[in-house]
Parts: C-alpha cells; structure tokens; sequence
C-alpha cells in the first residue's frame, strides 16, 4: 500500500470541553485570502454554517451536522424519552439546510440510532455518546480517505496528468480527501506528474479551495476555467478525470457539482476515463436513480455576483442547480475505501457493504 501523505487541512476543529465547549468551522467563503474560524455554539449556528456554505463537501457537512446534533441536546435536561420532540426538531432543522448530500441524512440517522439506544439515558450520557459519534463519523471519514487514496492510486501506473473539478480535499471530508485524495495518493507515490484544477464556478471551489490545497501541499496544478476543459482534452494533455460526488444512487447515476456531467461527455468522446471517488457514506442504495435525487437549487446572487460585485443586470433571468447527474454510463469506475467498482453497478455497489 502507498504510504499516502496525511494532509493537516481540517475543516472542522473542537475548542474547550464538551459541556461548555464549541465548534470551530473554517469559513470557506474566506479561502484562499484568510483563514477564518467561525465559532459555532448551537445546533442553529451549524445549521446556518452548512446552509450558508462556511462548511461544504458531502462528507464534510454529515460530520458538522453529527456535530450539531450533539450541541443541540446539550442544551436540554433530562432523558430523551421525555422530549422526543426537541431530538425531532434539532434533526429536521439539520435537514433542512442542504438537499442533495446523502452524508447529511446519512449522519444524522446514525445520530438518531444513537439516541433511539439511550432515550432513557441521562442527558449528560446521551450527549456524550453524540459528541462520540460525531468524532467516530469525523475520524472514520479521514481514515477511509487515506484506504479509497491508495486504491485510486492503484489504478495508475504514472506520470498521470489528472483534471479534477470543485473540491473534494481535506476541506469537503474528515481530511485529505476522496478525488484529491487520490491525487494526494498519486503525489505521494510520485506517479502524479499534473493536476488540471477546474475553477468550478459559480462558488468557485476548485480556485479558491482545491488551488489552496495543492499549493499549501506542492503539488503541481494548473488553475483552468470551466470552458477550458475540451481544449486540454483535445490537445491530449488529460488522462484521466476524476471527481467527487454528494450522491450515489443504486444505479451507478452520480450526483456532484455542476459541470460534472460535461465533463463526463467530454471524457466519452475523448476516450478519457472518468473516475468518481467516495466514501461508502456517499453511496445512498435506497435511491433507485439519478432521477429521484433532488438538485439544490441556490441564490442567484451567487452566480450574478462575485466577490461582492454584480456582474448582470438587473432583470435577466438566472438559473442556479449547484449540482446536475451523470448517468452510471458515462462512470468508468467508482473508488471506494473497500476497492474499486466497475459497471454494472446495480450489481457490484452492494458488494462493497
Ligand atoms: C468530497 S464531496 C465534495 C463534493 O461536494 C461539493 O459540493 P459543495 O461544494 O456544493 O458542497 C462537490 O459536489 C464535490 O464533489
């Protein structure tokens, strides 16, 4: 197994004691220009830092809400059984912050199956085993990563010019990362010869965020913009594409940032493999298809505006599906933690639970 590098970047970090203590988020919307921690006190507080984007990334945003799930009941006395409306409330307004991340709901159950076992508990136990759970969730993602890493790397025999799209580092998981921690992965072995960083707008994550990885870890990347992906492909300088995802559904159909489905077409008539790279977290086999996953859809601000300047005029129409579904056809593998997954995938996804 390659001796991955372990990345220090953490979106997430704890301060003070679990009784008093709070969480620190670091705001992305920051990045790459300062680094701001955010406090974060309630579960309202995580809530608004995962709607807002301070935190993002699918596996990311399951350990905030985990998180907050644990601040949340701190706040309450006496047992669960007591109260099952406040455990309710605190989830469902977790849920409601972003639709489309699987890890979001997915966290948030094994928070609710922690608190179904101890709904007689005192709350000071049943808040302990939240704040438990969160870091189990927290550190589990971050080891997973370093195990779909070794097994990305796997797959190539080097020097590997890689194009990647949003971010899908350290800052969008429990550390280092499901695409880029891959990439990292290829680094570390010294098959990694380039990264092609898509901008990814309109949250630019891949300028502001996946450049700021790269950088801060010297590896090799070319800022693009979105538009110039086919140019690069065209002139043979891509050899593989691999990218993230917020949802897996039963059929291999995969749900990430918008772009991504371009990029899978771009990938098919150039004959380029496109590579998506998960924790097992993000894989949902209760959704049948692509077509049952809802798209976020955001502020429009957040594409006529960047850094606070208006870029449109008043009164044009915008539209804003922060992400779109690549169907599994277009999928050349799935990287997981527990192997690597070919189509068709209605049949191998369940073997690797
Ligand atoms: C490792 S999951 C990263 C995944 O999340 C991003 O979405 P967002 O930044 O809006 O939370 C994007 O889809 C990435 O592929």
């Amino acid at each position: 197994m390659t001796d991955a590098i372990a990345s220090n970047v953490v979106p997430l970090s704890w301060e003070g004691d679990r009784a008093t203590g709070r969480l620190l988020m670091l705001d992305q919307r920051q990045l790459p220009t300062e680094e701001v921690w955010l406090k974060m006190h309630s579960a309202e507080d995580v809530a608004r830092g995962i709607r807002e984007m301070v935190i993002r990334g699918a596996p990311a945003i399951g350990i905030a809400a985990a998180f907050g799930m644990a601040l949340g009941m701190r706040a309450f006395e006496g047992p669960l059984h007591e109260r099952p409306a406040e455990f309710s409330r605190i989830r469902e307004l977790l849920a409601s912050t972003r639709p489309t991340a699987v890890n979001l709901f997915w966290a948030l159950e094994r928070c609710a199956r922690v608190a179904e076992r101890l709904r007689d508990a005192d709350n000071a136990s049943l808040t302990d085993a939240l704040f438990n759970e969160a870091d189990q969730i927290f550190q589990d993602d971050r080891d997973n990563n370093l195990r779909l890493g070794n097994y990305g790397a796997a797959l190539f025999e080097g020097p590997t010019r890689i194009l990647t799209h949003c971010n899908t580092g350290a800052l969008a998981t429990g550390g280092y990362g499901t695409a880029l921690g891959v990439i990292r992965a290829l680094h570390a072995s010294q098959k990694l010869e380039h990264v092609w960083v898509g901008e990814t707008r309109p949250y630019l994550q891949g300028a502001r965020l996946t450049a700021w990885e790269c950088v801060k870890e010297g590896i090799d990347a070319t800022l693009i913009t979105d538009s110039m992906a086919a140019h690069f492909m065209k002139l043979g300088q891509v050899d593989a594409v691999i990218l993230g995802t917020d949802r897996i559904a039963r059929n291999g159909d995969v749900a990430n940032k918008i772009g991504t489905y371009g990029l899978a077409v771009l990938c098919k008539h150039h004959n380029i493999p496109f590579y998506v790279a998960t924790p097992l977290s993000t894989i949902d086999l209760n959704t049948a298809s692509g077509d049952d996953i809802e798209i976020e859809q955001r502020d429009p601000t957040e594409v006529t505006h960047i850094g606070g300047r208006q870029m449109a005029p008043e009164g044009v129409g915008v539209a804003h599906p922060a992400f779109d579904v690549t169907p599994a056809d277009l999928v050349t593998a799935i990287i997981t933690e527990a192997g690597v997954v070919y189509p068709p995938y209605t049949d191998t996804l369940p073997t690797l639970f």
